[in-house]
C-alpha cells in the first residue's frame, strides 16, 4: 500500500509505531505532505531524527521502508550513507561494538545501533553507542586488542539490555553466551542443547546487536512460521522464505535487506545465493544459523538431502569470494539431538573451519517424566490408554452413563469392523505396525467419524507416512511478521531446578501434570484422525492446532516452541530415540512439570516406516529402531539416563527420580540360569552340527566368518520351537519371553546376530566365545537379571486365557489345554447363536482344503503370502507343519478337519495331527 493514500493521522500514528518523534513527522508533514515515504525520507535525509526507543519497524503498510529507527535521546542522528555503487567494505563484527567512552557512560543514555535500509538504494551502516549498564557480566571473548577487551565487555552490555528489552530475560544462559562468544570472535560454531533451552537466542542476537541480517536455515515451514510470528511480538522484523510463502514480494524485500532475520529452508537458500551475496554486501549479513543441523546427517533422523548441499555457504561467503569481507561469515549450526556419530558428520559435510568451537550442555530435562505403558493400539484400547485425557479435557456432559453408552457403541463398532466375534485372538496382533489399519466403513458408527474426520482434515486423510520431505505441507497464509513493541510485562516461568539431591523432586513423583496442552504423536495422518474422532466424541477439543490436545503426525513439532504443553504423547514406536526426544522435548517448556508417555504394543518388533533409503542407511535405520526398542523394553534403568547417554552425554549414577522405572522401582530380579543355559546349548549345538563339529564347545569355527555357512542360519523362533520339544517344562514359556532373554544374553555379549542385515531384534542368534564359556560355567554360577518388559508381559498374560493370539497360539502346543479350548469353542458354537464369519481374505482363500503333503502346504503357505522363510520354518516335519498351520493361520482351520467325537484335531483324511 501506497503512503501517500495515508492521512496525516495515520501517517502519524504509523510512524511514531516505527519510534520516530512525534515533533518531527509533525514537522516533515508540514513539509513533504502525509506520505510515510516521504516522510521517512525527509526525516532521515534532511531533518533530525529523534525516536523514543530503538525499536526496529517494519510495515506492511510501507512499501520501501523497514527501517531501524535509531535512538540518541534526542541527538542528531549519526548516519553514515552508501557510497553511491551502493557497496560498502562489510564491517567487521567489532566494528559495531566501539569502545565505552566515559562521556557515555557518564550520561547514561541510551544510543542504539542505528542503520535504515531505503529501497536497497540506500542504506545506513550500523553505528553504534552502547550505554554501559553498571553490572558487570562474566564471560570471555577471544580478542586481540585491548580495545576489542573493551568492545567485547561492550557486546554483552549491548546483549544484557536488548535481552530485557525484546525479550524480558534477565541474563543469558551461560552457553548462549559461549555460543555468541564463538560467532563475536568469527569462528563457526556447533551448539549441541537440550529441547527448549534455548538456542533460537544465540542466532537472533547477532541481527539485534549488529544491525546485519541473519540467515536462518530451517527444515519446517511450521517452525519457521513459529518463530517470525514470536520475533514480530518481541519486536524484531523478521520473514521466512520458501514455496510456503504466499506473498512473492516478501523475498525480494529480504534480499533487499528489509527485515533483520530471514528464515529459509535449504532447497530456497541454494537457489538464492547470489541475491545473499549482494546482501553481504550491503546491509550484511551476520551470520548464517542452520538450525535443526541433524537434518545434515543420514546417521541422523529426518534427513534431508538438500541440508547437505549447506556446504555451499562456506565456500560462497568467505572473503576470497566477497571483496567486501575482511572475515568468512560465521557458520552457527545447531541441534538438540545428535549422537556423536551425526555430529562429525555434521562438521565434515557442513565444511565447517577446523577450529570451530562446539558447545555441548547436557540433554537433560530435568521437568520431563517419561514413562512407557503396554498398550494393543487398537480401537479397543483407546479407552484404557486415553481415559485420564478424556477426564481431564472431556466436556462435562459427558457423564459416566453417556460414557458408558458411547463405549458399549464403541465396542459394537470394534467388534463388529475390528475384530471377528468371539475369536479368541485379537486381529491387531496379526497386524502389521503401520500397514493395516483400516477403518471398517461398512459400520455406520465409524462411516460417521470419518465424516467427521474429513471436516476436520479432509486433506490428511491419506494413509500415508507424512514424512515432511515437502515444504508444503503447511499451510501458512502469514507472510509478512513485522515488528511489534515488545510487551512490557513478562510472564515469569516456574522453573524446576534440576534435582541438587534426590529426595528434593519426590514430591512431584506421582503428582499429575497441571491441566495444559496435550499432543499425541501418532505415525500416519489416518489415525490422526481416528484418535482425534474418537476424544471428540467424548467431548475433547481435539485436533486443531489451538484446541486442548493435538493429535499429529511427527511433521507437526520440530524446534516448535509453546511453553505450557503438558503432555506428549506417542501412540506407536517412534523411528528413533532421536526423534522420540525431539518430538518429546515439546513438553515442559515452562520449566513446569510434563509428562512424556509412550504407549506401544510390547508384544510387537516395531517396523521401519516407508522411506527411500539406501543400504547404509536402512542398516542404521534399523540401529536407531533397535536402541528405540530396547528403550521401551528396559525396565530397571533411569529413561533419562538412557536418553540423554544416547547423546553421548555421562549421566553418571544420576536418577531422574521422576520416569516410571525410578518411580516403581525395577522389578524383582530373577536367576534365569537355566533358562539362559538351555536357549545358549540350543544355538551352541545346532552351530555345532551345521558346522559338522563333535565338539559342540569347540569355539575355534563360529568365528571364522570365512567358513560360515550361509543358508543354514536358524532363527531364535526355530531354537524355541526346539527347546519346547525337549522340555515340557517350558511349553508355556511365550516366544515373546524368549525374545526378551535373547536381547539381554545378546547385550551381555554371549550371542550375536548371524545374519548379515540388521534387524530390530536378534533374529539368527550365533553363540559368542563369551556365550560358550558362560555355559560351561553356568552350573558354577547365577543369572541374576531384571526381566524386560516383553518378558513380564508375557508372564502376565501367561495366566489369562488366551488374551492375545499369540497366548492363544502358544496354548494350542499343550494337549490338555488343546482340548479344553475346542471343547469350549463346540459348547460356544452350539449355543450362541453367531453371524456368519466374514473369511478373511488374507490367506483363506488361497489355501486349498485337500492338502496333504508338506511339499503342497508349503506351496499353499507362499501362495498365502507367507513369506518362505515362514514357509521353511515350518518345513521342520510334516507334523509340525499342521501344527504351525493352526497356530499361525488360524483362518486356515479349514485345512483340518475336526473329529468331533475325540474332540481332536485330525487330518481330513482321519489321522491325528
Ligand atoms: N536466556 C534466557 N533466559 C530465559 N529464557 C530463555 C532464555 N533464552 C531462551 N529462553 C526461552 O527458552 C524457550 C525455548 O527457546 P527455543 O525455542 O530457542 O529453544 P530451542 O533450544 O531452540 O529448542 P528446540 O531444540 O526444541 O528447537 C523460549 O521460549 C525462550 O523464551
Ligand atoms: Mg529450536
Amino acid at each position: 500500500m501506497d503512503g501517500n493514500k495515508f492521512s496525516s493521522d495515520q501517517v502519524i500514528a504509523e510512524m511514531l509505531e516505527m519510534g520516530f518523534e512525534h515533533s518531527s513527522i509533525v514537522e516533515a508533514i508540514k513539509v513533504v505532505g502525509p506520505s510515510i515515504t516521504s516522510v521517512v525520507d525527509h526525516i532521515l535525509n534532511g531533518a533530525s531524527v529523534g525516536s523514543r526507543t530503538n525499536c526496529e519497524a517494519s510495515s506492511s503498510t510501507s512499501t520501501a521502508i523497514n527501517s531501524k529507527i535509531h535512538a540518541n535521546n534526542g541527538e542528531v542522528l549519526k548516519k553514515r550513507t552508501f557510497r553511491s555503487s551502493g557497496q560498502v567494505r562489510q564491517s567487521r563484527i567489532l566494528d559495531h561494538f566501539q569502545p565505552t567512552n566515559d562521556k557515555v557512560k557518564e550520561s547514561k543514555k541510551s544510543h542504539v545501533a542505528v542503520d535504515a535500509v531505503r529501497n536497497g538504494e540506500e542504506h545506513k551502516e550500523p553505528f553504534s553507542q552502547v550505554v554501559v549498564d553498571p553490572c558487570v557480566m562474566s564471560g570471555s571473548v577471544v580478542v586481540d586488542s585491548e580495545d576489542d577487551l573493551d568492545i567485547a565487555y561492550d557486546w554483552e552490555k549491548k546483549a544484557h539490555i536488548i535481552l530485557q528489552k525484546h525479550f524480558g530475560f534477565s541474563s543469558l544462559k551461560s552457553f548462549q553466551k559461549k555460543a555468541l562468544n564463538a560467532w563475536f570472535a568469527h569462528k563457526d560454531c556447533l551448539v549441541l542443547a537440550a529441547t527448549g533451552s534455548g538456542k533460537s537466542l544465540c542466532f537472533q542476537l547477532p541481527a539485534l546487536l549488529t544491525g546485519k541480517v541473519v540467515v536462518v536455515i530451517s527444515p519446517l515451514i511450521s517452525l519457521m512460521h513459529d518463530q517470525c510470528l514470536k520475533l514480530a511480538r518481541h519486536g524484531i522484523s523478521a520473514c521466512f522464505l520458501g514455496s510456503g510463502q504466499p506473498d512473492n514480494t516478501v523475498e525480494q524485500k529480504a534480499m533487499r535487506g528489509m527485515y533483520s532475520i530471514i528464515y529459509v529452508c535449504p532447497e530456497t537458500i541454494l537457489r538464492l545465493i547470489i541475491p545473499l551475496q549482494e546482501l553481504a554486501e550491503s546491509r550484511g549479513i551476520a551470520l548464517f544459523a542452520i538450525d535443526e543441523v541433524h537434518c545434515v546427517s543420514k546417521w541422523g533422523h529426518d534427513f534431508r538431502p538438500d541440508y547437505r548441499r549447506l556446504s555451499m555457504l562456506r565456500e560462497k561467503f568467505n572473503t576470497s569470494k566477497l571483496k567486501s569481507l575482511k572475515f568468512d561469515i560465521p557458520l552457527m549450526a545447531l541441534t538438540a539431538t545428535a549422537t556423536k556419530k551425526v555430529r562429525e558428520d555434521i562438521l565434515k559435510s557442513l565444511c565447517l573451519s577446523k577450529d570451530t568451537n562446539v558447545v555441548l550442555t547436557s540433554f537433560f530435562r530435568s521437568n520431563l517424566r517419561f514413562t512407557v505403558k503396554h498398550s494393543r493400539k487398537s480401537l479397543a484400547s483407546y479407552d484404557k490408554d486415553f481415559h485420564e485425557l478424556i477426564e481431564i479435557y472431556g466436556r462435562k456432559q459427558y457423564t459416566d452413563e453417556n460414557k458408558r453408552d458411547i463405549m458399549s457403541k464403541d465396542s459394537d463398532n470394534v467388534s463388529n469392523s475390528d475384530t471377528d466375534g468371539d475369536s479368541p485372538y485379537d486381529k491387531d496382533d496379526n497386524q502389521d505396525d503401520y500397514a493395516d489399519r483400516d477403518i471398517n466403513v461398512a459400520d455406520s458408527g465409524t462411516r460417521e467419524n470419518i465424516r467427521k474426520g474429513k471436516e476436520l482434515s479432509v486433506e490428511f486423510l491419506e494413509n500415508d507416512i507424512d514424512d515432511f520431505q515437502s515444504v508444503d505441507d503447511w499451510d501458512v497464509t502469514c507472510g509478512e511478521f513485522c515488528a511489534q513493541p515488545p510487551p512490557n510485562e513478562w510472564e515469569s516461568s516456574e522453573i524446576i531446578d534440576p534435582p541438587k539431591k534426590p529426595g528434593g523432586r519426590l514430591r512431584i513423583l506421582k503428582e499429575p501434570v497441571q491441566k495444559g496442552p496435550t499432543i499425541i504423536y501418532v505415525p500416519t495422518r489416518k489415525e490422526t484422525v481416528k484418535i482425534a474422532n474418537y476424544l471428540c466424541k467424548f467431548g475433547v477439543k481435539a485436533a486443531a492446532y489451538n484446541a486442548g490436545v493435538v493429535v499429529a503426525t511427527i511433521a507437526f513439532g520440530m524446534g516448535i516452541d509453546k511453553p505450557n504443553v503438558r503432555r506428549i504423547i506417542h501412540y506407536g514406536w517412534p523411528q528413533s530415540l532421536e526423534a522420540y526426544y525431539q518430538e518429546a522435548g515439546r513438553a515442559g517448556r515452562d520449566g513446569k512439570l510434563a509428562d512424556c508417555i509412550l504407549y506401544t504394543n510390547l508384544a510387537r518388533i516395531p517396523s521401519l516406516l516407508p522411506s527411500s533409503r539406501s543400504e547404509d542407511q536402512t542398516k542404521q535405520a534399523y540401529i536407531m529402531l533397535s536402541d528405540c526398542f530396547r528403550y521401551g523394553m528396559n525396565t530397571s534403568c533411569c529413561r533419562a539416563k538412557i536418553l540423554v547417554e544416547y547423546f553421548g552425554e555421562d549421566f553418571g549414577c544420576q536418577k531422574c527420580q521422576l520416569c516410571d522405572v525410578c518411580v516403581d522401582g525395577p522389578p524383582e530380579s530373577q536367576n534365569l540360569k537355566e533358562e539362559a543355559s538351555i536357549l545358549l546349548q540350543t544355538i551352541a549345538a545346532e552351530y555345532a552340527r551345521s558346522y559338522s563339529m563333535d565338539d559342540p564347545y569347540d569355539d575355534s569355527i563360529y568365528f571364522d566368518s570365512e567358513n560360515r555357512r550361509f543358508g543354514e542360519r536358524s532363527s531364535l523362533k526355530m531354537f524355541v520351537g526346539k527347546i519346547n520339544e525337549q522340555s515340557p517344562k517350558f511349553l508355556t514359556t511365550a516366544i515373546l519371553w524368549w525374545r526378551g532373554l535373547a536381547r539381554i544374553l545378546e547385550v551381555k555379549g554371549y550371542i550375536r546376530e548371524g545374519d548379515e542385515k540388521t534387524h530390530v531384534l536378534i533374529k539368527y542368534p550365533e553363540p559368542t566365545k563369551l556365550g560358550l564359556e558362560f555355559v560351561k560355567s553356568v552350573t558354577e554360577q547365577d543369572f541374576y537379571v531384571y526381566p524386560e518388559a516383553d518378558m513380564l508381559l508375557a508372564k502376565e498374560t501367561a495366566n489369562k486365557p488366551y488374551s492375545s493370539f499369540s497366548e492363544w497360539k502358544k496354548g494350542w502346543a499343550d494337549p490338555e489345554i488343546r482340548r479344553q479350548r475346542l471343547e469350549q469353542r463346540q459348547i460356544k458354537k452350539t449355543t450362541k447363536f453367531r453371524k456368519p464369519r466374514k473369511k478373511r481374505k488374507r490367506n483363506a482363500d488361497k489355501v486349498q482344503p485337500d492338502l496333504r503333503t508338506s511339499r503342497e502346504l508349503l506351496e499353499a503357505l507362499a501362495g498365502a503370502r507367507a513369506t518362505m522363510n515362514q514357509a521353511l520354518e515350518f518345513a521342520v516335519d510334516f507334523r509340525r507343519i499342521q501344527f504351525q498351520i493352526i497356530t499361525s493361520f488360524p483362518d486356515e482351520i479349514n485345512v483340518l478337519h475336526l473329529d468331533n467325537s475325540k474332540q481332536t484335531p485330525t487330518n481330513r483324511d482321519g489321522g491325528l495331527v
